[in-house]
């Protein structure tokens, strides 16, 4: 999990890893790129696994940071992935704290609203185990 830098919306809050889709990227390659840049972690597009998504609106919840409250009513999904295997061990790259957490402890952090049903999808794919389906992949 990361930290949300101070002065941006949901600051000092707890996320999941990853950034926005740019123009002309898959979802998948989107992931891929964000933990790089963000963790230092190297990821195959290939071995990412859907574990669940949740969507809501930008902005919603947030008391902090330059942009809450002045959002308008943007619609915003996260897709959460799954990898089994990555090069290198992840380091904050951007300043921050970056934090391994067990799925069953997530509930208990301060993260900002989407992100708990993103966990709540985490602790049911892992209860399942959906990953050895994708023992190829992953
Ligand atoms: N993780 C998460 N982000 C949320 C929620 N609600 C909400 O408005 N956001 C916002 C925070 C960010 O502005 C945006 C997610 O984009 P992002 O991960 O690329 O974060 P960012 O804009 O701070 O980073 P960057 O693109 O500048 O690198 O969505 C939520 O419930 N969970």
């Amino acid at each position: 999990m990361q930290q949300r830098p101070e002065g941006t919306m949901h600051a000092g809050l707890w996320e999941f890893p990853g950034g926005k889709v740019d123009p002309g990227e898959s979802a998948e390659d989107a992931a891929v790129r964000e933990m790089e840049e963000e963790l230092a972690v190297g990821l195959d597009p290939a071995s990412l696994v859907p574990v669940g998504f949740a969507s809501g609106l930008l902005g919603e919840g947030s008391t902090g940071g330059a942009a809450g409250g002045a959002l308008g009513r943007r619609a915003l999904v996260l897709l959460l992935y799954a990898a089994r295997g990555w090069e290198g061990a992840p380091v904050s790259q951007e300043g921050g704290q970056a934090q391994w957490y067990a799925a069953q402890s997530l509930g208990e952090l301060a993260m900002p609203p989407l992100d708990y049903p993103l966990a709540d999808a985490l602790k049911i794919w892992l209860k399942h185990d959906f990953s050895e389906k994708y023992a190829d992949r992953c």
